[in-house]
C-alpha cells in the first residue's frame, strides 16, 4: 500500500501468527532481495479496550517506531477493505497512544494525530529549555530548527526552495545528530503562502521518502509557531498533497489524505530467508552495488 508514494507492506497479524525479526523486516523492506517498502505495518488485536486493533510500525532499517501518518491512513483502508471492520471512525492503538481514523465517502482518510509534544525531553531533544527555535550545529554551520514530537521525533527547517534543499547531505547528519538521542525525522519546509508549503523529508530509518505524514503535521506546527502559517495548510510533498489543520498549542493536528492498495500477496519467509542467506554475491560486488545506490543490500 502507499500514502502519496510513502509505501508499506501491511501484514495481517490477526488471522495468522506473525513473528518477524529485525532481519526479516530489513529483508522484506529491501527493494531487490525482498518485497520493498519504506515501512512495514503489522496489524494486531488491541490490548486497549477502547480500540479494536493496534498497528505496529517498523522502518526499513528494522527499528520499531511510535507513529506513522501515511501508514495510519493505509491501516484504515486495510481493515475496511479486508472486512475486519465496518466502522467509519476507527480507534486504533499505537505505540504512542490511541488515535482515531475517519474513512470518508470520497475515499480519503482523516486522522486525529493528537496534540504535538513540544517539551524537549519528551521529543526527545537535548536543549537548555523549550523554545520556538533551536540552534543546531552541523559541520561548521549553525542552523535554526523547530523540534516537535507527533509521537515520533521531528526536526523542521525552513529553506528557500525544496528543489535545492540539502536533503541528501544534511538529512542523514541531522537524523543522527547527538542532540536527538533516538535519532529524528528531518523536514525541509518551503513556505509558499500562509496556507501552502512544500516539504521534502529525510525519514529516520528509511531515508528520503516521497511523503511523510507525521513530518507534514510537525512542519505545520513549526510554521504556525513561527507565525508563518494559517491553521489550515496544504502540504505539497514530492508524492502529492496532504491537508493539515492545527488550531494551536494543546489542540490536535488533523491530517487528511489518500491511501491506496497496489498489491496483495504471500511472503514466503522460509524461502526468502534461506535464499538470502545462501546468496552468493561476494562482498566486494555487494558493496559496489550498494555504493552505486542500485539497491540497499541488507547486512
Ligand atoms: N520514519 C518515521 C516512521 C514513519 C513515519 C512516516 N512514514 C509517516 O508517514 O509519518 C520514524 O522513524 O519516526
Amino acid at each position: 500500500m502507499h500514502g502519496l508514494g510513502n509505501d508499506f507492506v501491511v501484514i495481517d497479524g490477526l488471522r495468522q501468527q506473525v513473528r518477524l525479526s529485525a532481519d526479516d523486516i530489513r529483508l522484506l523492506a529491501d527493494r531487490r532481495f525482498g518485497v520493498g517498502c519504506d515501512q512495514v505495518l503489522l496489524v494486531e488485536a488491541s490490548q486497549d479496550p477502547r480500540a479494536d486493533f493496534r498497528y505496529r510500525i517498523f522502518n526499513a532499517d528494522g527499528g520499531e517506531v511510535q507513529q506513522c501518518g501515511n501508514g495510519a491512513r493505509c491501516f484504515a483502508r486495510f481493515v475496511r477493505d479486508q472486512g475486519l471492520t465496518r466502522k467509519d471512525a476507527i480507534p486504533v492503538e499505537t505505540l504512542s497512544g490511541l488515535i482515531t481514523l475517519h474513512v470518508q465517502q470520497d475515499g480519503q482518510v482523516r486522522v486525529d494525530m493528537g496534540a504535538p509534544i513540544l517539551e524537549p525531553a519528551r521529543i526527545p531533544f537535548r536543549a537548555a529549555g523549550q523554545a520556538l527555535r533551536y540552534p543546531l550545529k552541523i559541520a561548521d554551520q549553525l542552523i535554526e530548527i523547530g523540534a516537535v514530537s507527533m509521537g515520533n521525533p521531528h526536526a523542521v527547517l525552513l529553506v528557500e526552495g525544496v528543489a535545492q534543499a540539502p536533503v541528501q547531505s544534511w538529512g542523514p547528519i541531522i537524523e543522527r545528530h547527538a542532540d536527538f538521542p533516538e535519532r529524528v525525522n528531518v523536514g525541509f519546509m518551503e513556505r509558499v503562502a500562509p496556507d501552502h508549503i512544500r516539504l521534502r523529508v529525510w525519514e529516520r530509518g528509511a531515508g528520503e521518502t516521497l511523503a511523510c505524514g507525521t513530518n507534514a503535521c510537525a512542519a505545520v506546527v513549526v510554521g504556525r509557531l513561527w507565525s508563518l502559517l494559517a491553521s489550515k495548510v496544504r502540504v505539497s510533498l514530492p508524492g502529492g498533497d496532504l491537508l493539515i489543520r492545527w488550531e494551536g498549542p494543546g489542540q490536535p493536528v488533523w491530517m487528511t489524505g489518500p491511501a491506496v492498495t497496489v498489491f496483495e500477496g504471500t511472503w514466503r519467509t522460509d524461502t526468502a530467508r534461506r535464499m538470502h542467506a545462501t546468496g552468493n554475491a561476494d562482498p566486494d560486488s555487494r558493496i559496489a552495488a550498494g555504493a552505486a545506490g542500485r539497491t540497499r543490500i541488507p547486512e
